[in-house]
């Protein structure tokens, strides 16, 4: 593993902003964290790299305790609201942060053109960074995280500020990285982006994991069934009921969401065995927006 927390928890006055979480992230994967405004993602993200201290609980980075100069050196950070210094030419930002990272010159003069490129961002390096747009000032934002060749690079939203071009050429780069085995830990709310690149996800509500795994453990876990039934008896609505929580009937058209596909011949037999007719029935595995959506308002409620 090459990040586990331990009942991670940071208190601000009353209120927990990262309760008692426990997460471990594998080596050379995309690691999606994701939660709705206000949940404890970024909160999280500060702690792993070092500018917050936990009020409680343990983590290791890289094999090494929480704040661990050795494991810093190899940890790279996109903020999610950074700013840097508008009045610099792009290269020398870069320069500046090289400089911070302590690089020699030989280094600098290999990894800055390489970075610029890397981020769609070369022969724009003479140009200062506040005349930059939006999406150039996350992509520079970008190339500072990854100056120093990170192992482990941590992403708070890199593609908010993204039109949907910009949104593709920054995956396509988060899919690079793993490619050369580096990890990345991407705070999210766009779930189709998560849905697309990572390998894992953690989904994080009011300072809480409510829930984690692979994507295709957390989908599996609810399947929707859609029935056409005509004559659909009180007997059978019962059974329907038993088998699953959650029921929705509106004239011929029946929703059922269970939790396991096993489950779906039994629905069947419950309307044909109480005198329903069965016209249709269609099952779908619950997209991640499905999930996210149903976990955030249980917790709500
Ligand atoms: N310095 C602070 N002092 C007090 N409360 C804070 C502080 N920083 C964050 N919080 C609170 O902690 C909670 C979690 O905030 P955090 O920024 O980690 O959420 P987030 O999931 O990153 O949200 P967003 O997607 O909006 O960035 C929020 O309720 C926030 O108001």
């Amino acid at each position: 593993m090459i990040l586990e927390t331990n009942e991670l928890t940071k208190i601000y006055g009353a209120k927990a902003a990262c309760s008692k979480i426990c997460l471990s992230v594998n080596e050379g994967q995309i690691f999606g964290f994701l939660g709705p405004n206000g949940a404890g993602k970024s909160t999280l993200v500060k702690m792993l790299v070092g500018l917050l201290f936990p009020s409680s609980g343990t983590a290791r980075v890289l094999g090494r305790p929480l704040g661990d100069l050795g494991a810093r050196r190899k940890i790279g950070y996109l903020p999610e609201n950074f700013r840097y210094q508008d009045w610099l030419r792009g290269e020398e930002l870069l320069s500046f942060h090289a400089s911070l990272h302590g690089m020699s010159g030989a280094e600098r003069k290999q990894r800055i053109p390489a970075v610029l490129e890397q981020v769609g961002l070369a022969g724009k390096e003479k140009q200062k960074v506040g005349s930059y747009s939006k999406g150039m000032q996350q992509r520079v934002g970008l190339a500072c995280a990854l100056l120093h060749d990170p192992e482990l690079i941590f992403l708070d939203e890199p593609t908010s500020a993204l039109d949907p071009l910009g949104r593709r050429e920054v995956r396509e780069i988060m899919l690079k990285l793993r490619d050369d085995g580096k990890t990345v830990f991407l705070n999210s709310h766009l779930l189709s982006e998560v849905e697309m690149i990572c390998d894992r996800v953690a989904i994080i509500n009011k300072g809480k994991i409510v829930a984690g795994g692979t994507l295709d453990e957390l989908l599996s876990q609810t399947i929707e069934v859609e029935m056409q039934v005509d004559g659909l008896t009180r007997a059978a609505l019962e059974e329907l009921t038993n088998l699953s929580g959650k029921i929705a009937v509106e004239g011929r058209h029946v929703n059922v969401t269970l939790e396991h596909s096993e489950q779906i011949p039994a629905l069947a037999e419950a309307v044909v065995k109480n005198g329903g007719r069965l016209y249709s029935l269609g099952a779908k595995h619950n997209s991640l927006e499905d999930l996210f959506v149903d976990l955030i308002q249980r917790g709500d409620s």
